[in-house]
């Protein structure tokens, strides 16, 4: 039967670590990230066979390069929790504990306490590194999650500059204690239990920010960013709910857009929308929301504005679009179809009014605003 000692722990602990990186090698288009992680993984596990087979090795391989490997490893984790927090890590933060590591393992290559005081210290700044560096940048995911990564993260920080002043205190007590197969393997179950802990966290933050690229792709129009149909219609529909009223609602369709495409080509009409969604949507902006319908037509909701107000708003839309300068040959021009009411359930009536309006407008010659309300009068 295997028993729980701490060199099976170690070994155990090393093929988990391998594991775990190979499951996050299977992910289609890892980021950077997760790249950092899976290195540092591999790494660490290289590391823990080292510590396995130290008895078995010379001091060289077994103190130096062990504790390179450690001190490296920590490094690319710290690469990869910055990378959690969109941030880009610092060189010299990176190689500097490295360096720092391999010197003093040299120095004192005889001296275990002083071996262990100075390892403790760098791998202790560097889980503390980890955890600071947290708090800084946007995180994408639930606040909870950020929260035990980095009190977890610190916490172990904490716990190996404790050990080190520990070893520095009573060098022959921490030494005995540590030799004591129980308190060793306590130690590697907790590092295990954090290190599957921690990768859990980088996949659902991942898995979060994934998300939230698919759903803005989903809601946005590719050319413009504007809301597309569906999203407009849903945020449209919120509004209606919460009984915003009167609400208004503009249909606004680009005048003679065909003609610009025809002599100047598509990627002028391209240029073109983007342009004039930019300035819908920076005439909008305090006012409602915007989306594109189609080819050159845009929807707009106005929550809590009468027709008066709507009326304004539409004429500045208007001139806004005729102040677009794309080039001396160009003049552009847009037709706006504006409905109201204080009392609707949905937007799809308001929707058919501004509409009727819209075509009244281009009717009458184009580059104008017309009321659905005045329609109605005549
Ligand atoms: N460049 C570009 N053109 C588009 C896009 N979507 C639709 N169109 C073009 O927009 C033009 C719309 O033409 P029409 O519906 O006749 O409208 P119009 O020329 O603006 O005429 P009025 O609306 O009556 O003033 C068509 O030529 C479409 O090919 C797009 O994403 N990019």
């Amino acid at each position: 039967m295997i028993e729980l000692d701490s060199p099976t722990l170690i070994i155990a602990q090393a093929i988990v670590q391998w594991l775990l990186a190979i499951l996050l090698m299977a992910e289609r288009g890892m980021d950077k990230g997760t790249k950092y992680w899976v290195i540092a993984l591999f790494i660490h596990g290289i590391a823990n066979l080292l510590l396995f087979s130290r008895p078995y090795l010379p001091p060289v391989i077994a103190v130096i390069f062990y504790n390179f490997c450690v001190t490296t490893a920590f490094s690319f984790s710290y690469l990869a929790f910055a990378r959690l927090v969109g941030k880009q890590a610092p060189l010299w933060l990176v190689l500097f504990p490295i360096f720092v590591m391999i010197l003093t393992m040299s120095i004192y290559i005889d001296d275990i306490a002083m071996r262990v005081i100075f390892a403790s210290i760098i791998t202790g700044t560097q889980l503390i590194l980890m955890a600071f560096i947290l708090t800084r940048g946007n995180w994408y995911g639930s606040e909870k999650l950020k929260g035990w990564l980095m009190y977890s993260t610190g916490l172990f920080g904490v716990g190996f500059i404790v050990r080190a002043l520990f070893c520095y205190v009573k060098p022959e007590l921490f030494i005995h204690l540590v030799a004591k197969s129980s308190f060793q393997s306590g130690l590697v179950i907790a590092g295990m239990i954090y290190i599957i802990f921690s990768t859990v966290v980088i996949l659902l933050v991942r898995l979060d920010r994934l998300n939230k690229e698919l759903s803005t792709l989903a809601s946005q129009d590719s050319l413009t960013g504007l809301f597309n149909r569906r999203a407009f219609m849903h945020n449209a529909t919120s509004i209606i709910a919460s009984e915003n009223f009167p609400v208004s609602v503009l249909m606004l369709d680009l005048d003679n857009f065909k003609k610009i495409n025809d002599v100047h080509g598509h990627n002028v009409g391209d240029t073109v929308l983007k342009l004039c969604a930019d300035a819908l949507q920076d005439g909008l902006k305090q006012y409602g929301i915007i989306g594109r319908f189609g080819g050159e037509e845009f929807a707009a909701i106005l929550p809590r504005a009468d027709s008066e107000q709507a009326l304004v708003v539409s004429e500045k839309l208007r001139l806004a679009i005729e102040t677009i300068n794309v080039n001396p040959d160009i003049r552009l021009s847009i037709s706006i179809g504006v409905a109201t009411s204080s009392s609707v359930s949905s937007i799809e009536p308001l929707l058919i009014r501004a509409d009727k309006a819209l075509y009244e407008a281009k009717s009458k010659g184009r580059n104008q605003v017309i009321h659905a309300d005045l329609l109605a009068l005549n």
